[in-house]
């Protein structure tokens, strides 16, 4: 094919009508054959000229060159270039933004191997359209949606690898994490992360071009933290840039030196012939380093619950509580936070159009209140519909990234239902997609904390109200069950307990957070609640998944108030104070035992779960919560009883 300027000759001259040069001269003799001069002529000569008229110069995102204080600008420079140093590159790779046609920083040292001789493109915090182009060029499975999302795959890895999770222990983390039987971190040595952390970084030097993403974690700017992301996929840059906080101009310009730093070369597998590495995947936190590769997984929810680890380590040594939770706020300011598991429903109860967004899963609650650590949502799309969700649907379109969906080949509409890629099928979108999103994204102490569970075994009650003691009980055991296969017959729940309703994540032991929340509760007169979103009528394959409308009509009681005021009665085994009636929801389902049509089922099914509870339970029973061994007690007999 003919390319820039050259022209190719079809056999088919004499059918061609008159061409017209740009002074108006046609250039056959025959005259008025497909005349056209009604357009303006074009003020180009040649066609890269033309294609230079295309682009307006903008205020690009970058530290321009011609930034007032060059001398800022070259320490950026350099703090990218350290970024990506290895021992191939002393002081890293000569840093080159393609925007700018940069002057090369030159190496200290000698070159001593071609690594060092290579440029390495910077796309340093490119907008999302720059980077849907990146990723169509050059990403295999990317595509535009029907409502202008991108999608995009996400490779073998459809979700978390928590087995596959190291945590640097040295001298200071020894002491400081929890460590051992039921930890999520499993240790690895400083040189082994090393290893990795330099096959990480050779890997992505050895790319034309890696993308590097500045931006913040945490709304509340007294505890705001830098955080530098460099990756090889646009579909990476543009996941952190949608999910982390969005630096403006000026802050981007006054960055510095970021204070934690991810390496994601997920494309690339860990060498499994390391030490402490048990398959080709692997995702290492070092904390005194304050940096994480990943290595043989390219599920970008790594990233962002990498850093939220990061988070459940910084935040409570200034006394600030992290927690797996998203939060809304009504017009009166009464927020709330919503604790769960995945797939429990943080993200679809805190997107509620009456009230406003503060975030879907990473908050901080501080002495002056809740943050949202992240800048973005990450919602489920399973079976979405702009029915049930509309808030969410509406989120999906330019900018928006899906991962895993499967879609229409010729009209690009997303099907939903389908999972045939994965079930995790996932939207990540910037908050401000959703209409009500509050901004900044902070606000007061919470007035309600809602503890969500999906219970298929269909016995928890859909809403009942905790006592302090039962807030801590059931905030330790982080409780959910799912159905485990898809595959037809009905499967056996699968009760999963995670500390703190979120045991991957956190680094401390769990009486740790559980000890300021109690604290925080109390000193702020917060109630708590335990909402099943899960099975009711019967376990799975028998009862039904308590309609999302019913759920949202419990919390909107919630939120009122209204439900503080009404009736209780206290449930037999789990003990739990359970409403007689909700508006506007059906009063035969809030006591799962009416619910049920047979009865012994259910009391089987109750022991059953209530005797996971107390197995699960044993690992915590000899820890004190907080020094107190009053409510260290009272945790203990808050739990089921049988
Ligand atoms: N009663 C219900 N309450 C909450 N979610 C429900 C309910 N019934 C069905 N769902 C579905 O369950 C999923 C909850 O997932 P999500 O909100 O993303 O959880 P999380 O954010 O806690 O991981 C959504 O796909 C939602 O549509
Ligand atoms: C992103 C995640 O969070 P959640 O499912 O809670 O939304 C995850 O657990 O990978
Ligand atoms: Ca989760
Ligand atoms: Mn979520």
């Amino acid at each position: 094919m003919a390319t820039n300027g050259e022209v190719c000759f079809l056999n088919t001259t004499t059918l061609l009508p008159s061409i017209n040069t740009p002074d108006g001269k046609a250039l056959a003799s025959k005259d008025h054959l497909c005349h056209d001069d009604s357009a303006p002529v074009v003020k180009a000569q040649t066609i890269d000229e033309l294609h230079s008229l295309q682009k307006k110069r903008s205020v690009p995102t970058t530290p321009k060159t011609h930034h007032p204080d060059e001398d800022l600008q070259k320490l950026h420079l350099q703090s990218i270039s350290a970024s990506l140093a290895s021992l191939t590159r002393e002081t890293g790779p000569k840093v080159k933004s393609v925007k700018q046609k940069l002057d090369y920083l030159t190496p200290a040292s000698l070159s001593t191997s071609d690594s060092a001789l290579k440029f390495t493109h910077i796309l340093y915090n490119l907008s999302p359209a720059e980077l849907y182009e990146h990723a169509i060029k050059h990403e295999k499975g990317s595509f535009i949606t029907s409502s202008g999302a991108i999608a995009t795959l996400s490779g073998a890895k459809t979700g978390r690898s928590p087995k596959d999770k190291r945590v640097v222990k040295d001298e200071t983390t020894a002491a400081e994490l929890w460590w051992g039987k039921g930890s999520p971190n499993i240790k690895m040595d400083e040189h082994t992360f090393l290893v990795n952390r330099e096959r990480a970084v050779d890997y992505l030097n050895s790319l034309d071009s890696v993308f590097v993403n500045d931006q913040f974690l945490n709304w509340d700017s007294n505890n705001r933290f830098k955080v530098r992301i460099v990756s090889a996929r646009a579909y990476h840059s543009l996941f952190m840039h949608n999910m982390c906080i969005r630096p403006t101009l000026e802050e981007l310009q006054n960055f510095g030196t970021p204070d934690f730093t991810i390496y994601n070369a997920g494309q690339f597998p860990c060498n499994r012939y390391t030490n402490y590495m048990t398959s080709s995947t692997t995702i290492n936190l070092n904390l005194s380093r304050r940096e994480m590769v990943i290595l043989g997984t390219q599920y970008a929810g790594e990233m962002k619950k990498g850093l939220f680890s990061l988070m459940h380590y910084l935040m409570p040594k200034r006394g600030i509580l992290s927690l797996h939770s998203g939060c809304n706020m009504g017009r009166n300011g009464d927020v709330a936070l919503f604790f769960g598991l995945s797939g429990t429903g943080k993200t679809t109860l805190s997107t509620d159009y009456s009230r406003f967004l503060i975030g879907d899963d990473e908050h901080c609650w501080s002495d002056a209140g809740v943050s949202n650590i992240e800048g973005g949502c990450y919602a489920k799309c399973l079976d979405l519909s702009p029915e049930k969700e509309p808030d969410i649907f509406n989120a999906i379109k330019f900018g928006t990234v899906l991962e895993n969906v499967v879609f229409d080949e010729h009209s690009r509409e997303v099907d939903y239902a389908d999972k045939s890629v994965t079930e995790n099928t996932r939207a990540s979108y910037p908050i401000e997609y959703i209409p009500n999103a509050k901004s900044p994204c902070v606000g007061p102490h919470p007035k309600n904390v809602i503890l969500l569970a999906c219970d298929a075994f269909g016995v928890l009650p859909p809403v009942s109200k905790l006592t302090l003691a039962q807030t801590m009980y059931h905030f330790i055991s982080g409780y959910t069950a799912l159905v485990a296969g898809t595959e037809d017959g009905i499967k056996e729940p699968q009760a999963t307990f995670s500390a703190c309703f979120g045991a991957a994540f956190i680094m401390l032991h769990p009486t740790k957070y559980a000890a300021m929340l109690a604290d925080k509760m109390r000193k702020y007169g917060t109630t708590a609640w335990l909402v099943n979103t899960g099975w009711c009528g019967g376990r799975y394959g028998v009862g039904s998944r308590i309609k999302l409308a019913n759920t949202r009509r419990i919390i909107d009681a919630i939120h009122s108030g209204s439900l503080l005021k009404a009736e209780y009665k206290t449930t037999e085994v789990f003990g739990l104070d359970i409403p007689a009636a909700v508006d506007g929801v059906p009063s035969e389902i809030l006591d799962p035992m009416n619910a049920w049509d047979d009865k012994e089922a259910y009391k089987e099914t109750l022991k059953k779960l209530a005797g996971l509870f107390k197995k699960n339970f044993e690992v915590f029973a000899n820890y004190s919560v907080g020094g107190e061994s009053k409510l260290t007690e009272e945790i203990l007999a808050a739990g089921p009883i049988f």
